[in-house]
């Protein structure tokens, strides 16, 4: 079984034996490790849309690749709406443009040679339309529950590599940057804008890092320079195996916000494009990080809150209440 595609099919008996196991809940002891079929879903909520092996395969691991889920019409239109943000032919308000590090400080171009990333388009009826998307939202619902928000969005549009290893993404774990809780009800989908592969950065994942705790985050020690707020893994363990994440232009990923994940830099001449949304049911909580891990990015969200509202006052909830939006359902309690 390929463990980069979530669509797999186990051999025909596979799909019963797993469903006995499951109805049974009897530990198969001996056979094969009961840590591979779970007798409880911890991490997806019962559906009809999730067949038993594709439950099974995130339980596991953490994440899910559905093939072909947005269209090319639609990848299309984000990446016009991109290139018209990135030219300040449009100017959406919240919306943060942000440079790769490597040229950051050189001279400014308006083009999007210039531009690693997109985030907070919330405000953008184009861009915005992906996190409404009925194909995705359908899946999402399946770890969110049915009152779902959209917390966090980025276009990321990782640049050639200037030589720097620059446009690399340490590897990290995206509940890092979250204030809300609990960690099973967030999802993010993440769609590659075109054939992404190991040429042109794709996303790198450690299956089954999900189920263990958030670690600390730190800026790695890399010489060239990392970009800001690109937090990784202190003391990655990098004989750990990981599995990259070959993605043809539609394909989707679903990951849970503890799985360990990065990308690596991008040998090509292109731009890498990849379109991202992460979700959170409404019935999660917000939670203060005071004391915890995650108090160094709490610093950093609020330094540069300061800088784009100019208000002292706020909190990293408000920040958090400010740039979400609901999706589906009722607007509970983020
Ligand atoms: C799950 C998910 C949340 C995971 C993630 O998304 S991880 C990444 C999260 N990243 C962010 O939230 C975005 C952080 N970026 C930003 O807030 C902005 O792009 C800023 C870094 C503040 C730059 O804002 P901008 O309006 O472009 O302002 P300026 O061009 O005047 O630059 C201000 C100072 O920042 C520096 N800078 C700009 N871009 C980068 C960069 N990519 N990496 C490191 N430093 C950078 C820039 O050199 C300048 O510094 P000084 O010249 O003042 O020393
Ligand atoms: N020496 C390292 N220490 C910590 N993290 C690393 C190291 N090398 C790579 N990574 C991380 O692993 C991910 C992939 O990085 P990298 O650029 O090496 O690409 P790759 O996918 O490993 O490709 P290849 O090894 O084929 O060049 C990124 O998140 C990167 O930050
Ligand atoms: O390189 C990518 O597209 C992944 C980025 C990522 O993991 C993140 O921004 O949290
Ligand atoms: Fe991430
Ligand atoms: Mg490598």
């Amino acid at each position: 079984m390929q463990v980069h595609d979530g669509n797999v099919t186990p051999g025909s008996s596979g799909r019963l034996t797993i469903i006995q196991r499951h109805l049974t809940a009897v530990p198969l002891s001996g056979q094969v490790s009961t840590a591979n079929y779970p007798t409880k879903f911890c991490y997806t909520l019962d559906n009809n849309l999730l067949t038993t092996e594709q439950r099974h395969f995130y339980e596991e691991n953490g994440f899910l690749v559905i093939k072909n889920l947005v269209s090319s019409v639609d990848i299309e239109s984000f990446r016009k709406q991109f290139e018209k943000l990135c030219k300040k032919e449009i100017t959406i308000p919240g919306l943060l443009i942000m440079r790769d590090v490597a040229i950051a400080k050189s001279e400014y171009v308006p083009d999007q040679k210039a531009v690693t990333k997109i985030q907070d388009f919330q405000e953008d009826p184009v861009l915005f339309s992906y996190c409404s998307l009925p194909q995705i939202v359908k899946y999402v619902e399946c770890f969110t529950g049915p009152n779902v928000m959209a917390m966090h969005t980025m276009l990321i549009n990782k640049p050639p590599d200037a030589g720097k290893k620059s446009s690399r993404h340490p590897m990290h774990q995206d509940l890092h940057y979250f204030p809300f809780r609990p960690a099973d009800r967030i999802v993010c989908a993440w769609t590659a804008m075109e054939r992404i592969d190991r040429t042109n950065g794709c996303l790198v994942v450690v299956p089954g890092t999900h189920k263990g705790v958030l670690k600390q985050h730190d800026y790695p020690e890399w010489e060239g320079g990392v970009n800001k707020m690109y937090h990784g893994v202190r003391d990655y363990d990098l004989s750990i195996p990981r599995v990259h994440l070959v993605m043809e232009k539609g394909d989707t990923v679903f990951f849970h916000p503890l799985l360990i994940h990065g990308s690596g830099m991008n040998r090509t001449a292109g731009f890498r494009k990849a379109i991202s949304c992460h979700y959170a049911g409404a019935d999660c909580n917000y939670i203060d990080v005071k004391g915890t891990s995650q108090e160094n990015i709490e610093k950093e969200v609020m330094e540069v809150a300061y800088m784009r509202y100019g208000l002292s006052d706020l909190t990293l909830k408000d920040v958090w209440m400010i740039k979400s939006r609901i999706i589906k359902g009722e607007r509970t309690n983020l």
